[in-house]
């Protein structure tokens, strides 16, 4: 085990690795807490890698300790910021977590998430997650325990999870669904590319131009979701993302038209300005709502939880800032009856879902997993990377998280252009006016 002088070398270490404000070295400021001793297990170095296997930037922490060969790994990913939330990592928390015990999991998130005064935030919370997970990995392993057991235990057996389906077209959409059966899914998220206008979530009508209609899409969705009920009732279950792209009364219009097809719930009914609007629209319809992937502040959910004004909490663990604060939700969901189903899509790194898997398996709160197939070269950067059988996912009982990351691998996929994939701020209605995501 080192001691403190030698830990100090790990602040050196992040003073060479600046690069944004060389100029500016950290000050050796003692931060370690007025209980801990000398056996404690030390963070000697924190550092965030950005990777893009699967064509988004994913932003992995890894937290180095005074016992060899003991890490952990977490995930900060917010892809269309990356640089931002290494900047975080790497300059701020780095040189104050160096020398502190990495088992203070609850007392250097909520020191970390002051220490700027000004706190939160997707930015802020994204790297203080990727250190939040990481310690709760080294904890697991230090203890030889998964992280599921550290939360309580499992409550289930395995965990069910649901994947994406989409299409250009009705034909288009159904073989995509019939596919993610035959996979044995038995839940997936269906989107549409809706005629003439450009869609959330399938193929854009052109590069360009993105025009989005809400009245056409309010029209045209439910009489798809009625071809696919007709073909796939009782086999599959559906759900749909509205992804905050109409005005609330409109929403209710589109909810209430759903209500047919027993959705297991839809999404992100209205945009995060318009939360207050979540009262009205709970009383004017039966279909279950889940909502919460751009609230980045665990209080957000005070009254959607407590009110029941949704049925799944939808957070992305690391904007919120990480396992810590989501598990705090999970705890409260489970009080109200609400139930989990973190953000999962392809930017949430391998690390970041076995996150919400090792929460899916202790939580009585849990709901479903949404789940995201990853490439052969995304799994050679993340071994042990999340796979499902019959569409349900299997812990593996390995010490903490349970996944790897081989940098090597990792730096055959640089980083890539954040907005190479994603057009928010070109998404328009027929008048000119942006629109929300
Ligand atoms: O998976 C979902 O529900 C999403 O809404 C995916 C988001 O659009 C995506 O993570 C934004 O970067």
């Amino acid at each position: 085990m080192k001691d403190i002088d030698q830990l100090s070398e790990g602040a050196a270490d992040v003073a060479d690795r600046r690069r944004i404000a060389p100029a500016y070295a950290p000050k050796a400021v003692d931060h370690t807490v007025p209980w801990g001793n000398d056996e404690d297990v030390r963070i000697t170095s924190v550092e965030a890698i950005i990777t893009a296997p699967e064509g988004v930037n994913l932003v992995v922490v890894r937290v180095r300790t005074s016992v060899d060969g003991l890490e952990g790994l977490g995930c900060a990913t917010f892809h269309q910021r990356a640089d931002a939330v290494k900047c975080a990592v790497d300059e701020y928390l780095a040189p104050r977590l160096v020398g502190r015990s990495a088992q203070e999991i609850t007392d250097i998130w909520n020191s970390s998430q002051v220490d700027s005064y000004w706190r939160g935030g997707p930015v802020l919370n994204s790297a203080l997650a990727g250190v939040d997970m990481a310690l709760w990995d080294i904890t697991g392993k230090t203890a030889g325990l998964p992280v599921w057991q550290l939360l309580g235990g499992r409550v289930r057996r395995s965990v069910a999870t649901y994947v994406h389906a989409s299409g250009r077209d009705v034909a288009e959409l159904m073989d995509e669904v019939e596919a993610c059966a035959a996979a044995g899914y038995q839940v997936v998220r269906c989107q549409i590319t809706v005629p003439g206008t450009s869609t959330y979530g399938a193929a854009q009508q052109s590069d360009s131009h993105i025009s989005w209609d809400p009245e056409q899409y309010v029209r045209f969705i439910p009489g798809v979701f009625e071809e696919l009920t007709a073909r796939f009732d009782g086999r599959v279950r559906f759900l749909h993302d509205i992804h905050e792209r109409v005005d609330p009364a409109d929403a209710i219009r589109l909810l209430r038209a759903l209500e047919p097809f027993g959705l297991l719930f839809a999404e992100d009914p209205v945009a995060p300005e318009d939360l207050d609007w979540m009262r009205t629209i709970r009383k004017q319809t039966i279909t279950p709502l889940a909502l919460g992937e751009l609230l980045t502040d665990m209080r957000s959910f005070n009254a959607l939880v407590t009110e029941r004004l949704v049925d799944f909490i939808r957070c992305h663990v690391s904007a919120l800032g990480g396992i810590t604060p989501a598990w705090r939700l999970a705890m409260l969901a489970e009080v109200h009856g609400v139930r989990t189903a973190w953000h999962g899509p392809r930017d949430v790194s391998p690390i970041g879902h076995m996150a919400n898997l090792a929460m899916d398996l202790a939580s009585p709160a849990f709901g479903i997993h949404e789940h995201f197939e990853f490439s052969d070269q995304a799994r050679s950067v993340f071994p042990g990377t999340p796979v499902t059988r019959n569409g349900v996912l299997e812990p593996s009982g390995a010490p903490g998280l349970g996944i790897g990351f081989d940098e090597r691998e990792a730096a055959r996929h640089p980083p890539v252009s954040p907005m190479s994939n994603w057009h928010y701020s070109r998404v328009r209605r027929p008048d000119g006016t942006i629109q929300r995501p």
